[in-house]
C-alpha cells in the first residue's frame, strides 16, 4: 500500500522537496523541472500529486491523498476534516491587517479585501468589529490604493510588497508555517508507513 502525498505547487514546493530529500527520500529530477501533476516514485513506494496550495486539504479530506503539505493559512481558511501531524517549519510568513498609513477604518461596515475571507471574518468578529469582506484572488495590496477597501488581510513575508506600495501593517493576526496533514482514515490504515515518514521528517526539521 503506497502513500499518496499532495504537494503544493508554487513557492512551498521547492522547500518541501528539499526537506523530503534531506529526510532520505530519493526524489527523481522530475521534481525539479517538470509539468507533470502526478509523479510516481516506486522505489520509495510513494506517489505525489501536485495541487494548488489552497486545494491540498481538499484532496486529503477526500482521501485521494493520504498526506499533504499545506500552509497554516490554508488550514485556517479551509477548515477541512484532516489532522495536522507536523509543523515543517518551512515557508514562514504571517497574516496581517494592513492599509494606508494614518487612516481610520470607516465607522460603518469597513471594507476588508482579502484572499482569506474566513480568517478575516473570524478575526474581526473576535475584535467585535462588523466588517464587509471583499474576496480577491491576488494583488490584494491594490485594494486600499484604489479605494476598494479600508484594510487588507494578507500574507506578509519580507514586507516588501507593503513597503513598495506605501502601505503599513496595523496588526499581526497569526504566524504561518507549512504543515504535514493527514487523512484520518489513512492515518489509521497506513499508520506504520506514516509514522516512518513522520519520524524521518522530524529528524531533519529545523536543522
Ligand atoms: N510571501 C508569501 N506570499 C504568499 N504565500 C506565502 C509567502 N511566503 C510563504 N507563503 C506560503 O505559501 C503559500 C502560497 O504559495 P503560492 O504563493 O505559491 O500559492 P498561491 O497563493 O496559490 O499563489 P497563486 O494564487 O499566485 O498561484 C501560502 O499558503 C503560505 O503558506
Ligand atoms: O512581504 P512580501 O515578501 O512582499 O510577500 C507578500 C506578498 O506576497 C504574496 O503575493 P504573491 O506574490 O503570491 O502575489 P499575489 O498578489 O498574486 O497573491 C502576498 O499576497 C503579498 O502580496
Amino acid at each position: 500500500m503506497s502513500l499518496t502525498i499532495a504537494m503544493p505547487k508554487g513557492r512551498i514546493f521547492e522547500e518541501a522537496v528539499e526537506l523530503l530529500r534531506r529526510a532520505g527520500y530519493d526524489l527523481p529530477p522530475e521534481f525539479d523541472d517538470s509539468r507533470k501533476l502526478i509523479i510516481e516514485v516506486p522505489a520509495e513506494d510513494l506517489r505525489f500529486i501536485l495541487a494548488k496550495p489552497m486545494d491540498v486539504p481538499t484532496y486529503v479530506e477526500h482521501g485521494v491523498a493520504d498526506l499533504g503539505i499545506a500552509g497554516k493559512d490554508v488550514m485556517l481558511e479551509e477548515e477541512r476534516d484532516v489532522y495536522e501531524l507536523l509543523d515543517l517549519r518551512i515557508s514562514d510568513c504571517y497574516l496581517a491587517v494592513a492599509g494606508l498609513p494614518d487612516t481610520k477604518m470607516s465607522e460603518v461596515a469597513p471594507k476588508i479585501a482579502t484572499k482569506y475571507p474566513n480568517v478575516a471574518s473570524s478575526y474581526f468578529r473576535e475584535q467585535g468589529e462588523q466588517v464587509e469582506i471583499i474576496k480577491l484572488n491576488g494583488s490584494i495590496e491594490l485594494a486600499p490604493l484604489i479605494g476598494l477597501a479600508d484594510r487588507i488581510v494578507d500574507i506578509v513575508s519580507t514586507g516588501r510588497t507593503l513597503k513598495e506600495n506605501g502601505l503599513v501593517e496595523f496588526e499581526t493576526i497569526v504566524d504561518i508555517t507549512s504543515r504535514l496533514i493527514v487523512n484520518p482514515v489513512s492515518y489509521r490504515m497506513k499508520d506504520e508507513k506514516i509514522e516512518d515518514l513522520v519520524d524521518r521528517l522530524s529528524k531533519v526539521i529545523g536543522e
